[in-house]
Formats: C-alpha cells, structure tokens, sequence
C-alpha cells in the first residue's frame, strides 16, 4: 500500500510540462500541491493514468467491433440464412419442433419455460401427450421448454444449423440491467423473430428443414381439430387457439346418406379441379351450408368433426357476441384463405330492425312488448349488433376471402331474411332433428362399446360382449320413439348410465315415458299462456273500438268526419314511412352485395327419405313454403336451379316474396 501511495506521489510530469497545464487551468499548480501536501498524491500521476485507462478502453472496442464485423463477414459467407417473422405461424413451428428435437437431446443449459399462456396461441407450444393429458382434466398445465434468446446449434440431415431468436425490445430493461445478457435479464414472449442459418451457400436445405418443421406440426394437429376464437373483443383477432380432440364424423348420429351427400359435396368442392372451374368461369370460389333445427341436434357438433374430417382450421364466431360490423368485417379479413367458418345463431342477426319494422306496421295502440311471440322474444334476448348487410358484405362482398366453407347454425331458420339463404351465400340446407331409433341404437353402441384400443373403458371393470351389447342396443331403440327426443337428450341420460348399459336399456322406457309427460305438462303450459295471450289481444282491440266509437260522437258535421279520416291517413302515412326507409337501406344494402356475385347453382341432389334427423336439401329444394315474418305469403316453393341475379327458389333475391326454404320436417 505504500509502495502503490508511493508511486502516486511520484510527479510524472516535467516542470515545464506542469507551468504549461497552470496555464491552460488556471489554479491546477495551487491544486496540486494541495493534494500532494494532505493526500500525499501526485494529480498529475492520476490525470496520466486515467488517459491511459481511457485509451485501452477504447481501443478494446475498436477491436471487438473489429472482431464482431469480421465475426459477421464470416458468417455470412460461410452460412446461407432465412429469417422469419415474430407472428409467422412459422416461427411457433420452428420453435417447436426444436423444442422436441434437439432442446430434449442435447444438454442445453440455457432455457424459456412455457407452461399457460394466457393471452398467446398456447397451443403451439404444447405437445401431443401434453394436450391429451390436460384433455383427461390434469389439473395443472405441464411446463415445455424452448430456447432463449442467443442461437441454438443443431445438425439435421448432416447440414450444420443455427437458429438465432431474436430479441427486437429492450423497453422492458432498465440501465441497472443494461450489461446483462439478455436470457437473464428477460424471457421471450412469444414473438420473437427467427433467423435460421445453415452451413453452406444454398438456402434448400433451411427450405427442407422447416417443411420438416411444418410436416411436426401437422402430423401434432393431427390427432385434433383447431378452432380458433376472437375473445378480445378491443384488437378484433383471432386470438385464441383452442386444440379440441377429432370428433369422427361417425360420432355424429343422422341420417347415413345425408351425411355421405354432404362430405361428399364439400370433398367436391375442395377439389383442385373445382378451384380451377369456378376460376376460369368467374364464380366466386365459396361454398356455404346452412344446419337448422332445434337445440341439441347436432348442428356444432357435425360442424366439428367436418372441420376434422377435412383437416382444416375452424374459426367459430358466435354472432351474438360479435360487437359490430366492423368487428366482423375485421375478422373475416384475417381468415386463412382455406378455412371452415362457423357462424353461430345466424338469426341474431339484423333481428333488431326486422321486428321493429314488423311492429312499428303493427296497428297496436299500446307499443308493448309483450305482444311479441315465443319465437320472437327467444330471438330478441341473442340478438347480434351486426346489421344484415354487414353480414351480407363479409359473406360474399367484394372484399370477401374466397377458398372457404361457411357452416352457419340456426334454431330459428324460418326467421332467417332470404338475401341471407340464397344461392351463394347458402348453398345446401341440412335440417338436423329430432333422433331416429336407428341414431339410437348407435348411439348406445358408442357410449357402451369397447375404446378404439379394444378394451372396455377405465371406469367399467367389465366389458360386455358385442353380441349382447347389440342385443341391448336394439332393446334400447326399440323403447325411444321417433322424432321426440334431441339427440343430446338420449346421450344426457345414456351419460347418466355410463357404468352400466343393463341399466340404461332396461330403464329406458319409464325413462321415456317420463320425458314424455314433461314434455305434454310443458305443451299444455305454452298453449294456456297463447291462449291468454290471445284475450289479451282481443280485449286491447275491443278496447280501441270503444275509444274510436267515443271519438266519433264528438265529430257532428261531414267537415268533422272529414277532419278524422284526415288524421287516421296521415298516422298510416307516417307508418308507412318508415318502414320503407328500413326496407330501402336493406334492399340497397343487399343490392350492393348481389350486384358482385353470381349465385352459385347447387350441385348436389337433396335428400328426403323421411329420416326425421338430418335432411340435406339444395337450398329450397323441393320444400314446402313457410311464412316470411316480414311479408307474409303462402307461396309455395320447388325451385332449386337459380340464374344470376335470381334469388332463392327462383324468386327475385330482391322481392320480398317469402323465401320458403325450410323443410316440414
Ligand atoms: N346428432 C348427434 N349425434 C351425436 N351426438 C349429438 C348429436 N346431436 C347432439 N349431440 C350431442 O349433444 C350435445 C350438444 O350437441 P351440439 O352442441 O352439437 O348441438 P347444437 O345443435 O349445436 O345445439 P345448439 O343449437 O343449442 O347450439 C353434444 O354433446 C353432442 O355430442
């Protein structure tokens, strides 16, 4: 310590040196010896060491951004690269696929955890076995591990690869942070750029090696169906990925040659050659279906498992909960241009306006709601903020995706406005049912039935023979009557009986007769409450006789009566007003979108053997007319073959004759 207090009061500087520094700093020698005489330092030593401190450092950093830039020639001329973007589907596929092949070999030190993404496309970094182990309810999410930030080194088909994660936002760092390296002082959050480089001068065999990547992904998503779901209503994405288990379309129990009408139909119109004959005759390439019928019949379900059987992505949408046009409009924009959409209770929409309409025409002096009919309120309590237009536009505007199949579920079909039903937009109508005894015998035969690996199911000790299990099958559907039940009734009570399929035939019957005197108790509660419903109408109508009576004393002369027709014309003309302003903005909203599609002609003959769950119809084949709400008619209907410009059953798509689409059954 001394020697070093020594050597700093060592003057290194010559006198002439130190007068020339008092003369550039004024005061510097009076402040040396200050130092000198109570430090015992020599400032001059220090002033020296700190230049030659300064110009080592800064000749270290020279020489690192030497060694970096020549580092970097390097590399770019030893390696060919491929860079990927942070929200490229991708680039998950890349980090995936590393994080089951090379991250699990090779004793990498340096890792990112993943177990739940909460706001992210969680599904691409879980693993098969993952997915099914948090199918069968494990009640914590398994962590995956994939690299961090900085390259991971890997060979794959001999070629030598490096994949650099990129780290592109430093905001999250403080300074106190700043000289730590980035895999310790943050974690990648998903969407991080991607370059991967490969030893060489060609880019084929990084081209190689993510078709191998994307080739993992595939055969990952195999085994499930992707649906994907806008919940955050504020950034209008489809931002949740949801990995559901295949539903094989056997699972969903309705008439056979329906079912095979419809795969049949969209393997069709998937075709390549399909593509190329809608192109070359300038039809736009879409294809959409409409499932009706009561709840619980199958419509989700059967929407399911054809996304599964095709292997294409679902994007559900839920109208009710879609909040505008422009929400929808953004989400059918960023659709995959191959993809099954899937429109939930289609009649939410634009119900709104069509009952105001109906009702503002209604002669009702009391404005009251309660007048609104069973059908009307269901409807009204789901109702959608999405107007009929902008439903109309993002089907088959101008600016619509073409290449996808649009699958739209409704309870309420006959509601549904028939710009919305007509060729083009819907293509083929398929009513799901009630269930058929035939749907319920293999309904008992899959609940009961050995799993796909032949043994009997974990919670069932004992599996019975296929003979007798057959047997019991046929007992069972022998006791469930035709076109009562909704399929999801029979598997609620099958599921009720799962450990035992002796229990669940031999109870059927007082089962059934059960439901059956509910659903009479329920029938004779619905025809009371129309029935008081009616009176109430009556006596409202009788009341305002009474009034217009009384109204009529008062007017004595001609000139009086003349003066109350005047008035009772100009109240019907203001009505009538607006509803042709609703009318004309609806007419010119559809006019818009029919003035840019030729409607599709249906292709596929329909199919009606009487099977009461599942008919598949060309859209208005063959069916009887029902009622229009908004113009009520009894047209009856057959056409199925349109021309351009020529709407539903050959009717203009622009009258408002009734659209008559929907089937008796
Ligand atoms: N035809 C069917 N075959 C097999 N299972 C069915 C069928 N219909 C309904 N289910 C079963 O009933 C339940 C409800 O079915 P799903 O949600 O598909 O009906 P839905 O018609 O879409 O109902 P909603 O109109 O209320 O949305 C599911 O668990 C499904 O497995």
């Amino acid at each position: 310590m001394d020697s070093l207090l020594a050597l700093a009061g060592t003057s290194w500087f010559s006198d002439s040196a130190v007068e020339d520094l008092e003369q550039r700093i004024p005061g510097f020698m009076m402040l040396r010896d200050f130092f000198q005489k109570w430090l015992k330092l020599d400032v001059t030593t220090l002033l020296t060491a700190a230049a030659l401190l300064g110009a080592a450092s800064s000749g270290v950093h020279s020489v690192q951004q030497t060694g970096s830039k020549l580092y970097w020639w390097i590399v770019r001329f030893l390696t060919a690269s491929i860079s990927i973007a942070g929200n490229d589907r991708l680039n998950r596929e890349v980090l995936n696929w590393l994080g089951a092949h090379v991250l699990s070999k090779k004793g990498t030190r340096v890792l990112t955890a993943n177990s739940e993404t909460i706001r992210n496309d969680a599904w691409s970094y879980r693993r098969v076995s993952q997915e099914r182990n948090d199918y069968h309810h494990e009640k914590r999410m398994p962590v995956q591990y994939l690299p961090t930030f900085g390259t991971t080194w890997f060979i794959h088909h001999r070629n030598i690869f490096m994949v650099r994660r990129i780290l592109t936002s430093n905001s999250h760092f403080n300074s106190a942070w700043a000289w730590t390296p980035d895999e310790y002082a943050g974690a990648p959050e998903g969407d991080e750029p991607l370059v991967v480089m490969c030893l060489g001068r060609s880019v084929e065999p990084i081209k190689r090696f993510l078709d191998t990547c994307r080739e993992f992904a595939d055969r990952q998503r195999e085994a499930y169906i992707t649906v994907r779901i806008s919940k955050r209503s504020y950034d209008e994405t489809w931002d949740t990925t949801i990995l559901r288990p295949l539903r094989p379309l056997e699972t969903v129990h309705f008439d056979e040659e329906t079912k095979k009408a419809l795969v049949a139909d969209i393997e069709n119109y998937l075709d390549v050659n399909t593509r190329k004959f809608y192109n070359r005759r300038g039809i736009p390439y879409r294809r959409g279906f409409l499932l009706y019928g009561p709840p619980g019949t199958g419509k989700t379900s059967l929407s399911l498992a054809l996304a599964g059987r095709f292997g294409l992505e679902l994007y559900l949408l839920h109208m009710p909960s879609v909040r505008d046009d422009t929400v929808l409009e953004k989400l059918f924009t960023a659709l995959p241009p191959r993809c099954m959409v899937l429109l939930e209770d289609i009649d939410a929409v634009g119900i709104k306006r069509r009952w105001r309409a109906r009702h503002d025409s209604d002669d009702s002096d009391s404005g009251n709601d309660s007048d609104k009919s069973d059908g009307d309120s269901d409807l009204d309590r789901g109702r959608s903020s999405c107007t009929l237009s902008g439903l109309l536009n993002v089907l088959d505007g101008v600016a619509s995706q073409e290449g996808r199949i649009v699958l739209m579920t409704s309870n309420f079909a006959e509601k549904l406005d028939k710009a919305l039903v007509r060729p083009g937009r819907v293509d083929k109508m398929l009513y799901l049912g009630h269930i058929s005894p035939r749907s319920s015998e293999l309904m008992f035969l899959r609940m009961f039935g050995p799993d796909a690996d032949g043994t009997a199911p974990a919670d069932r000790a004992v599996q019975l023979p296929q003979d007798q299990l057959n047997q019991l099958a046929i007992e069972f559907s022998n006791c469930i009557p035709s076109d009562v039940f909704t399929p999801a009734q029979v598997q609620g009570y099958l599921l009720n009986h799962r450990d035992s399929p002796l229990d669940a035939a031999a109870k059927a019957k007082e089962w059934v007769q059960e439901e059956i005197r509910l659903i009479e108790a329920a029938k004779e509660k619905e025809r009371k409450e129309a029935e008081a419903k009616k009176k109430k109408r009556k006596e409202r109508k009788r009341r305002k006789a009474v009034r217009m009576a009384e109204a009529l004393r008062d007017y004595n002369s001609d000139d009086d009566l003349e003066e109350l027709r005047q008035k009772i014309k100009e109240e019907k003309r203001q009505k009538r007003d607006v509803r042709d302003e609703i009318e004309t903005e609806e007419t010119s909203a559809r006019g818009k979108t029919d003035e840019t599609v030729a409607p599709v002609k249906p292709d596929v003959e329909s199919v009606q053997n009487g099977e009461p769950n599942g008919v598949l119809q060309d859209d208005a084949g063959g069916s009887e007319a029902k009622t229009d709400e908004t113009t009520p008619t009894d047209q009856k209907v057959g056409v199925t073959d349109t021309e351009p410009g020529v709407g539903v059953n050959g009717l203009d798509s622009k009258s408002h004759e009734s659209n008559g689409v929907m089937s008796g059954q």
